[in-house]
């Protein structure tokens, strides 16, 4: 057991999804996982263990933002020996040629946190990147499969709204879409050298204001975590 997950020794696998929702967590454990067993509901932050085709993985509810998601990483990594962190989120579109229900692989991740300024003591800005294997595994899955992805920079912003950032310098310099996790992740898999991914569906666009309906969400998101599970497995069997 860690501060925030009950889990015993051995009840999580190597490879966990990290949604923000934590009825996200429910929905990929009893859509996509055989023999599920919940091993968390502390503070209603859902953690399910089960099979995908043989393979044991884990999905992890982290709720938002990098404080959130920094811990269940971080308590995931020392206490569970997590290696693979494969976050499976929504994203705004910052980008016209980003649309509605495109899949991004998040490659690195600005941010406006002040977490690398503290960890480096204001030496470097570092720049968090995903795990090339991760990368490559999901870029792989989703273009054999046809799914609309999309590779490249995203911004992990600290507030959900904030009128003050200028979105369009960022989208202006490749910026592909706002978040509020992935920048934590990538820099906590730096520190541990475990491997991290986020991969984000364009639930809207800030451009243009379109959002997904309820229906289009569940189909899009369920493409998104249909390539985590894949990208698990070919993790497993790189290992193996
Ligand atoms: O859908 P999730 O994974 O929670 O991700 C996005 O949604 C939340 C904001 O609504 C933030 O956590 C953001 O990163
Ligand atoms: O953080 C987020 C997530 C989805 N959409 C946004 O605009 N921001």
């Amino acid at each position: 057991m860690s501060t925030h997950i009950e889990a015993k020794q051995g009840d999580i696998a190597k490879t966990v999804l990290m949604p923000g929702d934590p009825l996200r967590a429910k929905y990929i454990a009893e859509t996509f996982l055989e023999d599920v067993k919940q091993y968390n509901t502390v503070r209603n932050a859902f953690g399910y263990t089960g099979n995908y085709k043989g393979q044991e993985i884990s999905v992890q509810g982290t709720g938002m933002g990098i404080p959130s998601v920094m811990i269940y990483g971080e308590e995931l990594i020392q206490e569970y020996g997590v290696e693979n962190l494969i976050r499976v989120g929504s994203a705004g579109g910052m980008k016209k040629e980003i649309k509605i229900r495109d899949v991004v692989l998040a490659q690195a991740a600005t941010t406006d946190s002040s977490l690398h300024r503290q960890i480096f003591n204001n030496q470097v800005d570092f720049a968090p990147i995903a795990d090339f294997d991760l990368l490559k595994h999901a870029y792989d899955i989703g273009m054999d499969k046809n799914m609309s992805i999309r590779v490249g920079n995203v911004l992990s912003a600290d507030r959900f709204y904030n009128a003050e950032l200028d979105k369009q310098k960022l989208a202006d310099y490749g910026v592909l879409a706002v978040e509020m996790e992935a920048a934590g992740l990538y820099s906590l898999a730096a520190k541990y050298n475990k491997r991290a991914l986020a991969l984000l569906t364009i639930s809207d666009h800030l451009l243009t204001g379109e959002e997904t309906t309820a229906e289009e969400r569940q189909t899009t998101f369920n493409d998104m975590m249909i390539i985590a599970l894949e990208a698990a497995l070919r993790m497993e069997a790189q290992a193996n």
